[in-house]
């Protein structure tokens, strides 16, 4: 609602009372874009006290449905109410473009996980003028574990902020790397609208030379039914694709993908029963892109068809695709050996209707011609650590001394975050800050093994303390509050970076 006719209705058309309620309004920093009226309450957020607060002003029925104090507020009653899971549940339900979409068939689609939960305002900033269909909450158990949130704060964090930017495009929210059916039941309860489920565990990672005999000694051991189902689909059969790529299944490979996969079929069947009990559309993401070797065609096409015959509907896949794609950096390999792979695997994912999901998708910047070219659109790009990354960007550049402060701590625990990630840049890589002036500390953000030691200590960095009292998370989210403009700034630069190299934003 546009403040003006907000103004007039609250206080009428005298300019002294729009005057004062305008000052009234800096002064408690009401986020203009928020303005929202429904019966006779307006609802908006503004800053109460330093803390950003749901105002609902002139009573209705909905002042019992938020939890919160009846205040005075610009000579009105209101309802100041706290950023809570309860009143952003209540908030989803009154104003339905807070609450997360299915992405269907839009496309393209963009994961945009948000690390700090204050990613959003500058998430908006970068898609709006795009017609890239955003995932603005998206975190993946791994991350909730190392930040210690939850799911639904995911979720919150952003339903507040599409609230307070009045954005009304639509978004999704990506329950990403989901093992197990607790979780995906936990996501589905809050309302999440993609599952990404992770099949690492049913994945057999053959050891790398196994022989011929070991492979058929181990493939003997499956159920006859099922070698059987399986022999009469693929075995000594040709499938050609529309470019007439052939896909063949001989002895050797088509015993190394069945030992590989097939498990995952019956894991992912479990949790599509799950899916279809929800009442609305969810979207599907197999991910078996965390594995030892690359995804080939043929075990794409493997996953896709065995989906397909056991009635499993998926909206993405995500293989692992040939060379490297490490967190927070650009694509190494060779982009033609890249593009030969990668455009048979859109084909394949043409094929049977799904799309190609890219984890790990930021920074790939050498690559996005490739994938925006052979995908035409139909495609999933995730990112997520490279947004956190922009934000230490932002504090190189305004508060050097603790950037050096995390930097260094990041140091220290590089070891420990490389047990959950896989990044090649070792400690002794690592450029030393003390050579560095002030100025140019921002310019590690330009550098490779930099950007790796931050991108994966975040939870390390978030999470110290120090006689139970936070290293450095408090004094991080005050800058940030501090600096909000920039981030923002920030991030739709780098976002819409991304976009531009992909073809998806003109
Ligand atoms: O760090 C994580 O666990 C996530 O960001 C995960 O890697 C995600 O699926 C991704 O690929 C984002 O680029």
């Amino acid at each position: 609602m546009p403040w003006r006719d907000f103004a007039e209705e609250l206080v009428g058309t005298s300019k002294e009372a729009i005057k004062k309620l305008a000052e009234y309004a800096e002064d408690y920093r009401i986020y203009p874009r928020s303005i929202n009226k429904l019966g006779k309450s307006f609802f908006f957020l503004a800053k109460v006290e330093q803390k950003k607060k749901l105002i609902i002003l002139n009573e209705s029925k909905h002042f019992e449905s938020f939890n919160g104090e009846i205040e005075e507020f610009a000579g009105f009653k209101a309802k100041v109410a706290p950023l809570n899971h309860h009143n952003a549940q209540r908030l989803r339900k009154l104003f339905p473009h807070t609450a997360p979409k299915v992405l269907g068939n839009k496309n393209p689609s963009i994961g945009l996980g948000d690390r700090l939960g204050i990613a959003t305002p500058g998430h908006i900033d970068a898609v709006k003028e795009s017609e890239v269909m955003p995932v603005f909450a998206q975190q993946s158990v791994r991350e909730l574990n190392l930040t210690n949130r939850s799911f639904e704060a995911v979720l919150d964090d952003v339903s507040w902020a599409v609230f307070q930017e009045g954005y009304e495009d639509g978004f999704a929210a990506d329950a990403d790397h989901l093992k197990n059916k607790n979780e995906v039941e936990t996501a589905l309860d809050i309302g999440y609208t993609m599952i990404t489920l992770d099949c690492t565990d049913y994945i057999n990672n053959l050891r790398e030379g196994i022989t011929f005999q070991e492979l058929k000694a181990q493939y003997e051991e499956i159920a006859d039914y099922l070698k059987d189902g399986l022999e009469s689909q693929y075995l000594n059969k040709t499938f050609v694709l529309g470019s007439n790529h052939e896909l063949e299944y001989n002895k050797m490979n088509f015993y190394k993908i069945v030992l590989t996969y097939y498990q995952i079929i019956d894991f992912a069947k479990e949790i599509y029963h799950l899916i279809k009990k929800e009442s609305k559309e969810i979207d599907f993401e197999i991910s078996i892109d965390e594995t030892s070797l690359p995804t080939s065609a043929e075990a794409h096409f493997f996953v896709a068809n065995e989906l397909k015959r056991n009635g499993i509907n998926i909206n993405s896949l995500a293989p692992r695709f040939v060379g490297s794609f490490e967190k927070g950096i650009d694509y190494i390999g060779s982009l033609d050996k890249f593009e030969k792979h990668f455009k048979i695997h859109a084909e394949i994912a043409d094929r049977f209707g799904h799309k190609l999901s890219i984890h790990s998708g930021s920074d790939k910047f050498s690559l996005y011609p490739i994938i925006g070219h052979h995908t035409k659109g139909r495609v999933h790009v995730k990112t997520a650590g490279t947004n956190w990354l922009e934000a230490l960007r932002v504090l190189a550049e305004n508060d050097p001394a603790l950037f050096r402060d995390i930097y260094y701590y990041a140091q220290k625990k590089y070891k420990d975050a490389k047990e959950y990630y896989h990044v090649s840049t070792e400690l002794v890589d690592i450029p030393d800050l003390a050579r560095l002036s002030d100025k140019e500390l921002s310019e590690l953000l330009e550098i490779d093994e930099a950007r790796q030691l931050l991108h994966i200590t975040y939870g390390f960095i978030l999470e110290a303390k120090k006689d139970g009292d936070y290293l450095f998370r408090d004094k991080l989210y005050k800058f940030w509050e501090k600096h909000d403009k920039e981030y923002r700034k920030a991030l739709e630069f780098h976002i819409i970076k991304h976009l531009k190299k992909l073809g998806f934003y003109n």
